[in-house]
């Protein structure tokens, strides 16, 4: 399978183009964009309950919840298809993940960000697999030191593996964009530790 190392100057991201078959990739979309329980989620900043720019779903295995922002996110029984998708990740990359947040960016004006995914439940240097469906989307990382900004087009069926000190070293998000996009999913695999 193809692999690109991102160079980048401390961090380790690998990109997989093609991890998932297009063929997979677009039924994959279609099952989770219909099964999976979307919901649109408040956080607290300063005091004031704001919705999140986009639909989110949380499954794992039991005991992964997870907090943010005032937020406790209780993890679903793992769906077939997530279960299916986590178990190739790991086979290609080694790691072993117990949770996945499912993102859904339903236009242009849905966002994530700027954040490093370094909440405590992660460990130090957490393995972050990202798999992405449906829009293509631009996910940007920036160094929190030096402020080198690297940009990636993430295609559908691709898979976005960050470790290393990838988390400690940098920022990242997805930007709302100008231009009309249709429905993206991203699913990130993650090790919560009990
Ligand atoms: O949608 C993406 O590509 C990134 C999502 C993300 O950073 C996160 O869920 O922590
Ligand atoms: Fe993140």
């Amino acid at each position: 399978m193809q692999k690109i190392s991102v160079k980048l100057e401390d961090a380790t991201v690998d990109y997989y183009p093609q991890f998932l078959s297009q063929r997979f990739a677009f039924e994959a979309y279609n099952t989770l964009y219909q099964e999976l329980a979307w919901q649109q989620d408040n956080i607290t900043v300063y005091g004031k309950s704001v919705a999140i720019p986009r639909l989110q779903a949380w499954y794992g295995d039991e005991g992964t919840q997870y907090q943010y922002s005032g937020l406790t996110m209780w993890p679903r029984p793992w769906h077939p298809m997530l279960l299916s998708i986590k178990q190739t990740i790991e086979r290609e990359t080694s790691a072993s993940f117990n949770a996945v947040l499912a993102n859904l960016y339903r236009n242009q004006k849905d966002t994530v960000g700027w954040h490093s995914d370094d909440e405590k439940e992660l460990g130090t240097n957490p393995v972050i697999a990202s798999l992405s469906l449906g829009a293509e989307r631009v996910f940007h990382l920036k160094h929190k030191r030096t402020k080198q900004l690297t940009k990636l087009a993430l295609a559908p069926g691709s898979l976005l593996v960050m470790s290393g000190e990838t988390q400690h070293n940098y920022v990242h998000a997805l930007p709302r964009t100008a231009k009309a996009m249709s429905e993206r999913i991203n699913l990130t695999f993650r090790k919560i530790l009990l």
